[in-house]
This record gives C-alpha cells, sequence and structure tokens, in this order.
C-alpha cells in the first residue's frame, strides 16, 4: 500500500457481506504487518428486537414506532462510532469499519417510505427533517478514507441474510435500501465492489483497490 489509509468503511444492505469482508480485511491488513482493528458499527438491533420480543411486539420497530427506533438505533451508533474513531486516533491503528454513518442516513431514507419515496429522492427530492437531524449529529466525524460499497442482489443478500439464520429481510426492503444507497451525495465518492461472489474475491477486490492507492 502506498498510501495507508487511516479509516476504511465497509457498507452496504443486509447480506451484502460488510461484516465477513471487514473482518477478513483487518485480519489481512494485520498479518501482512499493517496494525489494523475492526470495528463493528451496529445500531443496536441484536438487543432491541429481541427485547421487544420478549415485551410481545414484532421488533424494535412496532414497539417504539419508526422514529422512536430510528432515535434509539443513531444514538447507539453514534457511540460505536465515536468509539471507533477515538480508538483509531489513538492507537494509530487502521480501522476497519463495518458500516458507517451512510449507512444510518441510508437506513432513513429506506425506511421513511419505502422504495418509492427513495426513487423520488433519488430524482432529487432529498433532505427529510429526521436525516437533517441525524446528519448534524454524525456530522462530527470524519470521512474515511475510503468507502467500499458491497453491491448485491436483493435477492441474493435476502438468502444470505436467512442462511444466517439470525432474522429474514425481504428482497423488496433490501432493494429499497440499496437504492437509498445509492440516492446519497457521497455515493459517487464510494469504491463499489461486486459483492456477488464469494467472500474471498470481495476481499482480493479490496486489497488490489488499497494496493493501488
Ligand atoms: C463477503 C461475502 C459474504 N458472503 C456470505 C457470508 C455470510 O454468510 C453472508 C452474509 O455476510 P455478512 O458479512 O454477515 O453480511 P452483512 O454484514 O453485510 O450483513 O454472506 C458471501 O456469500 N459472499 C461474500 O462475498
Amino acid at each position: 500500500m502506498r498510501m495507508r489509509p487511516q479509516m476504511i468503511a465497509l457498507v452496504g444492505v443486509d447480506g451484502s457481506g460488510k461484516t465477513t469482508a471487514a473482518k477478513w480485511l483487518a485480519q489481512e491488513l494485520s498479518a501482512a504487518g499493517t496494525r489494523a482493528r475492526y470495528f463493528e458499527n451496529g445500531g443496536g438491533r441484536p438487543l432491541i428486537d429481541p427485547l421487544a420480543r420478549r415485551l410481545g411486539r414484532r421488533d424494535g420497530r412496532h414497539l417504539l414506532g419508526w422514529r422512536g427506533y430510528l432515535a434509539v438505533e443513531a444514538s447507539i451508533r453514534w457511540i460505536a462510532l465515536a468509539r471507533a474513531v477515538a480508538l483509531s486516533t489513538l492507537t494509530r491503528r487502521v480501522a476497519v469499519l463495518d458500516r458507517y454513518a451512510y449507512c444510518q442516513y441510508a437506513l432513513i431514507r429506506a425506511r421513511d417510505d419505502g422504495l418509492a419515496g427513495a426513487i423520488g429522492r433519488a430524482a432529487g427530492n432529498a433532505g427529510r427533517q429526521p436525516e437533517r437531524l441525524v446528519r448534524r449529529l454524525y456530522g462530527v466525524f470524519p470521512r474515511p478514507d475510503v468507502t467500499f460499497y458491497l453491491a448485491v442482489e436483493a435477492d441474493e443478500a435476502a438468502r444470505r441474510v436467512a442462511a444466517r439464520g439470525r432474522d429474514l429481510e425481504e428482497p423488496a426492503y433490501l432493494a429499497s435500501f440499496d437504492v437509498s444507497y445509492r440516492s446519497l451525495p457521497e455515493f459517487a465518492s464510494f469504491i463499489v465492489v461486486d459483492a456477488s461472489g464469494s467472500a474471498k474475491e470481495v476481499g482480493a477486490a479490496v486489497l488490489a483497490v488499497l494496493a493501488g492507492r
């Protein structure tokens, strides 16, 4: 690697392979002598959904409403990102970020009113209030040096999520999430990686980009 990036983010829809690729990349960089650390920047869903089910609701959104859920999720992710940025800066290790602020912006767009809304915004109707607020809160975080977008068909992503066995995602929702990512103003700066193959292929594609920088 010619210019060492300090922060590398991997973003994409559920099942695109972010976690697998990010963990692999952090290990691979460390093995090659670049001190790197993996950070999972989740929004607390593995905690909130089971809690909601224990309280007799379908999931966290059903329990808290979409704005309530968004407030909790965005706050949890904010704390995770603050920790990742602080630790990466203090330890001077390369941070491999499994999700970043962009995921939260895309989630807001995807959940707000589904595919029709996302397409409308992609056509220029951007700037809803919750996204503006979250963007202001997340504005303290630096842009990663490089952000990879793991691109995969919604049907394939849904199959992977189902195979993982923790939860289920509708292909229509994942398609809307993908459209939302692509509608973000930052999307043009992302490096799109074909994530339809094996984890090894994705890892190799990511490393090749980093090696060429
Ligand atoms: C990276 C990658 C993962 N996978 C598999 C591994 C996992 O079982 C599944 C989901 O990957 P996972 O990393 O959990 O996805 P995400 O963090 O984006 O939700 O997909 C592939 O089939 N191909 C790939 O290129």
